[in-house]
């Protein structure tokens, strides 16, 4: 495996300069600090060109602005050098991603909320429209937001039988945006999506495997990366401009619903997040969330 980018910020200076007695500047050496850790890391493998993109945000990968921005960053660098494909992954042992980081939501300066959303969308219309194939090897739980990467995903494998994934948004007291509908009803159809969305269910692995909510389950993280490589693999003979325009055409509902409600769909997630009984929701269930 290589490393092709990372999204480090540049090094901090290793020295530091103070006036002394003399008013003189002197220079006094400094250990490097250490860069901070990438909130999203990528390697690509040399031979088969498919990179392996990891959530790194500990505890639980709850998805922040700047995580957003990483990703999306990743995925646009991974477009512009005519990537073979994209598996995405979590570097925790227990969750892929835990969905929306709720503190970015929790009585957030308007400003920052907005910011939030607009790189919510345009992260997901990045990977949902991505031409390259994409997989979700979810080696987690996966709920809300986590479970709408991966359904933006081709292919999903997922570690079971002890995690778990879904759209839970109703049980929180708020609302899955028609674009997360989309994403549900694209893999699991109308019916299902309906009962799933309105109850907010979460569903276990062998659950979401026997409906079609993930495509393959597998024991462990290395299975599941192996599994992405074989899906990805069977595109190696596909023509790559064919395959992208139909995956375009394939994903049109949801593409077309976000080019043109960009800005519709702001005003509603501000109108909604922003209400006072809404805000209170979120505060009694990150205090649940900070009890257990
Ligand atoms: C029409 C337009 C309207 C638009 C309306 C808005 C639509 C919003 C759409 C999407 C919704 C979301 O994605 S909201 C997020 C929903 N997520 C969840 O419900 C998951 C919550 N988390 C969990 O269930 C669990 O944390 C876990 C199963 C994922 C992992 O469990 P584990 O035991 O391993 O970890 P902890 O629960 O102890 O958590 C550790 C630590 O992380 C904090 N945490 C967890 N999840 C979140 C989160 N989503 N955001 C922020 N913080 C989170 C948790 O509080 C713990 O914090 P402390 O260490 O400080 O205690």
């Amino acid at each position: 495996m290589a490393v092709v980018f990372r999204t480090c910020k540049s090094l901090s200076k290793n020295a530091i300069f103070t006036r002394g007695i003399s008013s003189s500047l002197r220079l006094h050496s400094q250990k490097p600090p250490t860069p901070p850790e990438p909130l999203v890391n990528v390697d690509v493998d040399d031979k088969s060109g498919v990179a392996v993109v990891t959530l790194n945000r500990p505890p639980v990968n709850s998805l922040n602005t700047p995580l957003l921005s990483e990703l999306k960053n990743i995925i646009k660098g991974l477009e512009d050098n005519k990537s073979r494909g994209m598996i995405l992954t979590s570097s925790s042992e227990t969750v892929f991603s835990a969905g929306l980081d709720l503190m970015e939501m929790y009585n957030a300066p308007k400003d920052k909320l907005s910011a939030f959303w607009t790189t919510l969308q345009s992260t997901w219309l990045a990977l949902y429209r991505s031409s390259f194939p994409t997989v979700a090897a979810i080696n987690g739980h996966a709920p809300a937001g986590g479970c709408l990467l991966s359904l933006s995903c081709e292919y999903r494998v997922m570690v079971g039988p002890k995690f778990s994934i879904g759209l839970n948004e109703t049980q929180l007291g708020i609302v899955a945006p028609p674009w997360f509908v989309i994403c549900m009803r694209d893999v699991l159809g109308h019916r299902q999506t309906e009962m799933a969305l309105t109850s907010g269910r979460m569903f276990s692995a062998p659950e979401a495997l026997k409906l079609g909510l993930i495509d393959a389950m597998v024991t462990n993280k290395a299975e599941a990366i192996t599994e992405a490589q074989k899906f990805i693999a069977q595109f190696a003979k596909i023509p790559p401009l064919a395959r992208k325009l139909t995956k375009e055409s394939v994903r049109q509902e949801g593409i077309k619903y976000m080019e043109d409600n960009m800005i519709d769909d702001l005003q509603m997630f501000m109108d909604l997040v922003t209400q006072e009984k809404i805000q209170k929701g979120i505060g009694l269930y990150l205090a649940s969330l900070k009890k257990k």
